[in-house]
């Protein structure tokens, strides 16, 4: 945390490419009616229903996955292969309608393994106190609703993974610790940067032929395991702990991915 959200506001509107949201898919498959509705009310109880009995109380789920771990994991296996197939089917639309790349916005894509999966990925950090405040600061997106204290805010910094052993899975940091226009401008270059690498020919190619376009993206995510494996390993020998070119000292992370 923090600032994919707002690294995927600038990707959309500034460079038009799609965005798949998946703190947005995960609201979308726990809607009233839906089975991971049914699945989170039978195994949490009416402890996480808003008094009208029917609409799923954050809060309260928050307060009990964020404090207890095993409690997260249950949610987290409610909630994740739902997301994840509708990701899947998210990216489809995508190809089909013929992008050049689309971004996944996925918090927790390290965590879920989702990361072996994508053509590129980009952390976006800042340094720890920054995080707070910024979390702390942010408005909640029900009104109704007070901000996250601090303690909450921890809570939610801790159940996800250190930002140093998510840089080792980095293909791009992007550094939010400064202003939005900051990180604009980082945004900027690295979509530039991602043109110049995606040739309009061979793109046209892989959609017009999908099993080349199959192909090409089975060795991309074949050479992102064995850089990743090789960065794990050197680190392992005690070499290379700053494994990501442009990392900076501690701070931890958030996670956009590109797929291509
Ligand atoms: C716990 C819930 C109800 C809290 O809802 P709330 O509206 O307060 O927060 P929101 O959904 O906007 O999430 C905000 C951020 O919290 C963090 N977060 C959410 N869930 C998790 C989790 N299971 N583990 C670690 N961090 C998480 C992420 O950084 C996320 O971007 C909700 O986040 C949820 O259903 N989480 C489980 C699904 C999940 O893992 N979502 C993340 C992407 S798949
Ligand atoms: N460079 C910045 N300067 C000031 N505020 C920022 C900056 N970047 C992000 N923020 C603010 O920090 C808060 C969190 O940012 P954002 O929603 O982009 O994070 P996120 O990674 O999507 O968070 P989450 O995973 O919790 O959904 C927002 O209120 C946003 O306006």
């Amino acid at each position: 945390m923090l600032g994919k959200s707002t690294v995927s506001g600038l990707l959309s509107s500034k460079h038009n490419l799609p965005i798949i949201d998946a703190d947005y898919l995960a609201r979308a498959v726990i809607l009233p009616g839906t089975r991971g509705y049914k699945a989170i009310v039978s195994h949490f109880g009416d402890k996480v229903l808003k008094p009208d009995g029917i609409s799923l109380d954050r809060q309260a789920i928050s307060d009990i996955v964020f404090n207890d771990e095993r409690e997260r994991k249950v949610l987290n296996g409610i909630v994740h292969p739902a997301v994840r197939r509708a990701m899947v089917w998210e990216v489809v639309k995508c190809w089909l309608s013929g992008q050049w790349a689309c971004v996944l916005d996925v918090p927790l894509l390290i965590e879920a393994g989702l990361w072996k999966w994508v053509g590129e990925v980009v952390v976006v950090y800042v340094n720890e106190p920054l995080q707070l405040a910024r979390l702390k600061a942010r408005p909640s997106p029900n009104p109704n609703e007070p901000r996250l204290s601090t303690t909450q805010a921890l809570s939610r910094i801790k159940a996800q993974m250190p930002l140093s052993e998510k840089l080792t899975y980095a293909d791009h940091v992007l550094d939010n610790s400064g202003t939005e226009k900051d990180l604009q401008v980082q945004v900027d270059s690295l979509v530039n940067k991602w043109k110049k690498q995606s040739s309009g020919w061979t793109q046209k190619l892989y959609w017009l032929v999908p099993p080349l376009g199959l192909w090409a993206a089975l060795v991309t995510v074949s050479v992102r395991w064995l850089r990743h494996n090789r960065k794990v390993a050197n680190k392992r020998r005690g070499r290379g702990e700053n494994a990501t070119a442009d990392s900076t000292p501690t701070p931890r992370e958030e996670v956009e991915l590109h797929t291509r």
